[in-house]
């Protein structure tokens, strides 16, 4: 069990090998023990502020597709964590290591980025909000078992803020809080037992669709 909620072990379960090649590859590994090449890392960072625009939008959408009063609050609280909070952090850390805001905000989104988040986003507009969260779910709850898991087997300090980010209680909070928005969302748009609904197989695809392109923008961080 991760913690995280019924619906996402469920989830990350039929994802299967897709799964253990996303929370283990070796951009992940190399977090862990510091061999990541530095310039690997920057353009990953780089490319990320680029995906993290496009991934507050579709936190956005989920305020537009919300149905109650907890599922505004928890998407609209999302937003703002990521535009006010995670968005700047970015900005601080590519300025402290010799990227100008300019540049940044002119990088290039690569087709392994764009396909991401535009794949989340049209899950959301061509759907509800349990499409949009089985699609936005690999990216919370992975980056949460990730950082829980390097925090304790990490070798080398050289990513110990990024790992200390996602290892840390507030990042672990809001994936516990995530989760359980998903298994609400579900519970009230499929009933109780979600998984014996028509839609679970089809939401449980989307989830390892967007695992499966979480693995390719690793691969991308790893060719800049
Ligand atoms: C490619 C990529 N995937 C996941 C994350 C992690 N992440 C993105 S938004 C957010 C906050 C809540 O949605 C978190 C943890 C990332 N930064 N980049």
């Amino acid at each position: 069990m991760s913690g995280y909620g019924t619906a996402f072990d469920l989830m990350r379960d039929q994802a299967g090998d897709a799964w253990r090649d996303y929370t283990r590859h070796p951009f992940v590994e190399g977090l862990k023990d510091g061999t990541l090449p530095q310039d690997a890392f920057l353009h990953y960072l780089r490319q990320d502020y680029v995906f993290l625009t496009h991934f507050s939008r579709a936190w956005a959408l989920a305020v537009v597709k919300s149905e109650t009063h907890a599922e505004m609050l928890a998407a609209v609280g999302t937003v703002n964590a990521l535009v006010a909070r995670e968005m700047p952090l970015h900005i601080g850390i590519c300025e402290a290591a010799g990227i100008s805001q300019d540049a940044l905000f002119a990088t290039k989104e690569r087709a392994e980025n764009l396909a991401y988040t535009r794949f989340v986003l049209e899950a959301g507009y061509s759907g509800d909000l349990a499409d949009l969260l089985a699609a936005l779910a690999p990216c919370v709850m992975g980056y949460g078992e990730i950082g829980r898991r390097l925090g304790t087997e990490k070798t080398s300090d050289t990513y110990a803020d990024w790992i200390g980010t996602y290892a840390g209680a507030d990042y672990q909070g809001a994936c516990k809080a995530a989760g359980d928005m998903l298994d609400a969302a579900l519970r009230r748009r499929l009933g109780p037992d979600f998984q014996t609904s028509p839609r679970w197989t089809r939401l449980c695809q989307t989830f390892r669709t967007a695992t499966e392109l979480e693995i390719n923008f690793w691969q991308m961080g790893l060719t800049p």
